[in-house]
């Protein structure tokens, strides 16, 4: 047990992320007036104590105090509330309310995807705690499954609770960014934010449609070998519809993956028009609901008044978002070109040094490297390299899969820097084989043909919009037909048909890779057929007892035709009184035999 303060115990390690390690914990004793929520001595919390080099980070702990009063007021029923902030030597605490369930993240790979309806009311209460986040000004940054906690995932309610609030705000530190690291998880990414663009509450959006895709397929639409790749393929590339998706959700998700943040809906309009659409696939849904979930696209209007991310370059002389990506519905084709004219950056003039903590492209090493707390490309070495920010970006080289060798370009190393410290937030999946929870005889799904790269992922077998079981609601029991209880997410069906091994998310680095084509079973050979078809006449075969009867009925009938029997029956004699004249008649013969020679 290691004390926090005076107030708090640190009993066991629930789990360590990439900002800090999540511990149980005991309150001491009750909380000063300086703490959101005072707490009974006794009482168990969750105290997520963030990392040394952000404890020392004197502009962390600047910054962890300022957010305080922001981070203690955000209370809504879909956030994980922080209860207090403890700074105390070097270390930084967050203490927040103990959520007794799993992380989303983890839900999912054990439990595989949601239905449509249940996916869809659950991302509602997560665009419901956005909502309430933006309505405060305050912007998540790293919205993801594994930030989202399951109250009473393992009894009859399940509330999905959005947690690490302001931790982004928290690591935004130029102590962070003199490391060449990142906070944030590359196949989550907003694409402002990869490109360092100014960044709205329009982020959290774009991450929620991630996550919503995530919780129907079980994957995310963009993966890669490289973080790099991911990066590239949100900025050019523009995710497809998976077969089994009803088209309102489509709708839904093809809005919140707009690549102009202005395109996207607001947490309000999304959560609301998640709850239309839930209501609407649902296999007990009315014509009315059908309609109007399909016509969903009328409710995603945009947010007028979006929240913006201190420090990235709102109000600053930014370039205009709109300039910076090609006309809409364009796309970037033949794949991202940072040299190109659409991919200017642009000044953002932000704080000197301030980091973005979503920036995920690493400053370049020219004079000026760093001044530009936006700037997501390097400036390349030239003289003027990092002078002026809004020149053109040199050529990105292409990023070979897996390399990152010695000679690796700066961007490589950084990456891999980041990679590895974000080991722990990376979507990772396990092999049911390797899975203990799934340890158990499993008979196999016939294999299948691995999706195409790029291809959306076959989603787990699902009965079509169907729920498999009832939702888990925020305060609601299961309900027969959750789909149409607007806050009734369904669950997704427990150990539900095992899934062939190739449809089964592989482990990687940063987000799923698209499915490895799994060892293929041998087809079984065409039944041989023996020469002879009656194989065993007589013997239970149809055939062969057929066969025997003919044999019988042939066999008669010789006999009938060609032995005295016809004589015999039509002379009427018996079968005795012939063989006895047979009998006499031949012992006769040889009488007459003997006789002459026997006188
Ligand atoms: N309030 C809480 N109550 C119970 N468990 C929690 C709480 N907060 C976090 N945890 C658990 O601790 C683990 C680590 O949490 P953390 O937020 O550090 O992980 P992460 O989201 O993967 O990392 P990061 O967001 O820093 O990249 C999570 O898996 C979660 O299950």
């Amino acid at each position: 047990m290691r004390p926090v303060g005076s107030k708090y115990l640190l009993e066991e390690v629930l789990g360590r992320g990439a900002t800090g390690t999540v511990w149980r914990a005991r309150q001491r004793e009750a909380a000063g007036a300086e703490a959101a929520v005072a707490g009974q001595p006794g009482e168990t919390v969750a105290i997520k104590v963030l990392k040394e080099e952000l404890a020392n980070d004197a502009d962390v702990v600047m910054r962890f105090l300022r957010e305080r009063s922001v981070l203690l007021r955000l209370t809504h029923p879909n956030i994980v509330r922080t209860r207090d902030l403890v700074v105390e030597g070097d270390l930084l605490a967050l203490v927040m309310d103990l959520v007794d369930g799993p992380d989303l993240h983890r839900y999912l790979r054990e439990n595989g995807p949601f239905t449509p309806v249940a996916a869809a009311l659950l991302t509602a209460q997560i665009a419901d705690a956005l909502a309430a986040s933006h309505a405060d000004g305050v912007v998540h940054r790293d919205l993801k499954p594994a930030n989202v906690l399951l109250a009473g995932a393992d009894g009859d309610l399940m509330r999905p609770m959005l947690t690490d609030f302001g931790i982004a705000r928290l690591a935004d530190s130029p102590g962070l960014t003199r490391t060449h690291e990142f906070v944030g998880t590359p196949a989550y990414v907003a694409p402002e934010s990869a490109e360092g663009r100014p960044q709205t509450s329009a982020v959290d959006i774009y991450g929620a449609g991630i996550l919503l895709y995530e919780l129907v397929t079980g994957r995310p639409p963009f993966a890669g070998a490289t973080a790099l790749e991911v990066l590239h393929r949100h900025l050019s590339e523009e995710p497809r519809r998976p077969t089994t998706l009803p088209e309102p959700l489509w709708t839904v998700i093809e809005r919140c993956l707009r690549k102009r943040p202005e395109e996207r809906p607001s947490a309000e309009n999304l959560a609301r028009a998640l709850r239309v659409v839930a209501a609407g696939v649902g296999v007990h849904a009315s014509p009315q609901q059908a309609e109007a979930a399909l016509g969903v696209g009328a409710l995603l209007a945009p947010d007028p008044e979006p929240a913006h991310v201190p420090g990235t370059g709102e109000g600053t002389g930014a370039a205009d978002p709109t300039q910076v990506l090609p006309p809409a519905g364009a796309g970037y084709p033949g794949g991202y070109d940072p040299n190109g004219a659409t991919s200017v950056l642009p000044s953002t003039g932000g704080p000197h040094g301030a980091g973005d903590p979503t920036r995920v492209l690493p400053t370049g090493p020219g004079p000026a490297g760093g001044a530009d707390p936006t700037r997501v490309m390097p400036t390349g070495s030239g003289p003027a390299g990092g002078a002026d920010p809004t020149r053109a970006m040199p050529p990105v080289p292409p990023l070979p899969p897996g390399q990152d060798g010695d000679g690796a370009h700066p961007w490589q190393t950084q990456l891999r820097a980041a990679r590895d410290r974000n080991d722990q937030t990376e979507v990772r999946y396990l092999d049911p084989s390797e899975d203990p929870l799934r340890r158990r005889p499993q008979r196999r799904a016939a294999p299948q043909p691995p999706a195409p790269q790029g291809q959306p992922p076959q989603p787990y077998p699902q009965q079509g919009y169907a729920p498999h079981y009832p939702p888990q609601p925020q305060g609601y029991a299961p309900q027969p037909q959750p789909q149409q209880q607007p806050y009734a997410p369904q669950r997704p069906a427990r150990r539900q048909a095992p899934v062939p091994r190739h449809q089964e998310p592989q482990p990687q680095r940063y987000a799923p890779e698209p499915p490895a084509p799994a060892p293929r079973r041998e087809p079984r050979p065409p039944r041989q057929r023996g020469a002879n078809p009656m194989r065993i006449p007589g013997l239970g075969c149809l055939k062969g007892c057929l066969f025997m009867v003919l044999l019988l009925v042939v066999g008669s009938w010789l006999v009938w035709e060609f032995t005295p029997l016809k004589d015999w029956v039509a002379d009427g004699r018996g079968f005795w009184d012939t063989t006895w004249k047979w009998v006499s008649d031949v012992k006769d013969w040889v009488s007459s035999l003997g006789g002459p020679s026997g006188k």
